[in-house]
């Protein structure tokens, strides 16, 4: 019998406990507000997702320690930007013989570090136990059973498939890789492309041109992923383009509505004041802008969403830049 602890009580965090569970396998989730604790343990995590009853195989503490005792595999599934100072935190209750895996979508501020390097970085956990899953895999579709598969990536098989045995559920089919990298910046690249998109909506677009942006949004992804040492071939699969498009085109995504409201003229405060859930793209924007400059990446639609993130960059000019760019070969 497998046992796993999951770190952070919020949608994907509960949901992904959930796909364990139904995977056979034994959930322990630990949480900051005890509230959140102490409805898990009713069975339920109403306040974000109330459509789901949890089973009698996930229970919920708030003590890091009671949490990891004996777990076999580690899930994270807080914001991106808490990771570093969670694992200061509670990193030293980690079992040191369990697999860690990082659902978050993010990149670092500051340091530019991808999850898993954050995850080595200050957990002290060896790179060859980290396992990323990431795909499109919206937390409300998957708490209601929708089947939906995903990409479990690290650089050791054999964790890969640990996770990926722990968590296959009848709905939920998970294909293990071995490239962490490119599956890591797919995940937290798509949310900046899916502000971009939103952005469109809200300034009353229709598909052609989401479907520019997502597709020109794939070029730079790629192109940045592939620089930084990732493989192409992972940026046309589950990670890549298929979480692109869920994010993009789905009015569940986070990343998404935020954008959507930024086109329809409401001040980046003014979004963030009506977001209650993790947009990782508005933070993670800028460390992506700066992973690109360092290795001299061409990224225009991320530069723009940046500028319209940190410098308040009226939409309808953020659209004007990218059409008024030089016209080039597509493959360029
Ligand atoms: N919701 C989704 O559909 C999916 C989310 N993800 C990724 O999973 C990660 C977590 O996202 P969600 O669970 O959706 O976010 P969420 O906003 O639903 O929940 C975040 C959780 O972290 C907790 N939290 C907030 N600040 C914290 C802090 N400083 N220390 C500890 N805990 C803190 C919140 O109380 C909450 O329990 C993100 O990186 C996101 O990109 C990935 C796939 C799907
Ligand atoms: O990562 C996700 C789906 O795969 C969820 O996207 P949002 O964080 O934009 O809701």
């Amino acid at each position: 019998m497998t046992t796993a602890a999951v770190f952070g009580t919020g949608s994907w965090g509960t949901a992904f406990a959930a796909v364990m569970a139904d995977s056979g396998t034994d959930v322990r989730m630990w949480g900051r507000r005890p509230e959140v604790v102490a409805a898990i343990n009713a069975g339920r995590n109403d306040e974000y997702l109330p459509e789901l009853a949890l089973s009698s195989r996930i229970s919920a503490t708030s003590d890091p320690e009671e949490a990891a005792a004996g777990a076999d595999i580690v899930v994270l599934a807080v914001p991106s930007q808490t990771l570093r100072d969670n694992l200061g935190t509670w990193g030293s209750a980690l079992p040191g013989n369990a697999d860690v895996v990082s659902l978050m979508k993010g990149v670092e501020l500051g340091t530019t570090k991808r999850m898993s390097e954050v995850i080595a970085d200050a957990g002290g956990v060896d790179p060859q136990r980290v396992v990323v899953v990431s795909g499109p895999n919206l937390a409300r579709e998957i708490a209601v059973r929708q089947p939906a598969a995903s990409v479990v990536a690290s650089s050791n098989a054999g964790a890969a498939q640990r996770v990926a045995d722990a968590c296959a559920a009848p709905y939920f089919r998970p294909y293990t890789g071995p490239d962490v990298i490119g599956t890591e910046i797919a995940g937290a690249t798509k949310n900046v492309i899916a502000l971009a998109v939103g952005m469109a909506e809200g300034l009353g677009m229709g598909d052609n041109s989401k479907a520019s942006i997502i597709t020109r949004g794939l070029a730079e992804t790629t192109r940045l992923g592939c620089a930084l040492g990732g493989e192409a071939v992972t940026f046309a699969g589950l990670a890549g383009v298929g979480d692109l498009i869920a994010t993009c085109m789905s009015p569940l995504s986070r990343n998404h509505s935020f954008g959507v409201r930024l086109g329809q003229g409401m001040t980046v405060d003014e979004v963030i004041a009506v977001t209650k859930q993790t947009a990782e793209g508005v933070k993670s924007c800028t460390s992506i802008l700066d992973l690109a400059r360092h290795h001299g990446v061409d990224v225009p639609i991320i530069e723009q969403v940046d500028a319209m993130i940190t410098e308040g960059k009226a939409a309808q000019d953020v659209v004007d830049a990218l059409l008024s760019r030089p016209r080039k070969a597509e493959t360029g």
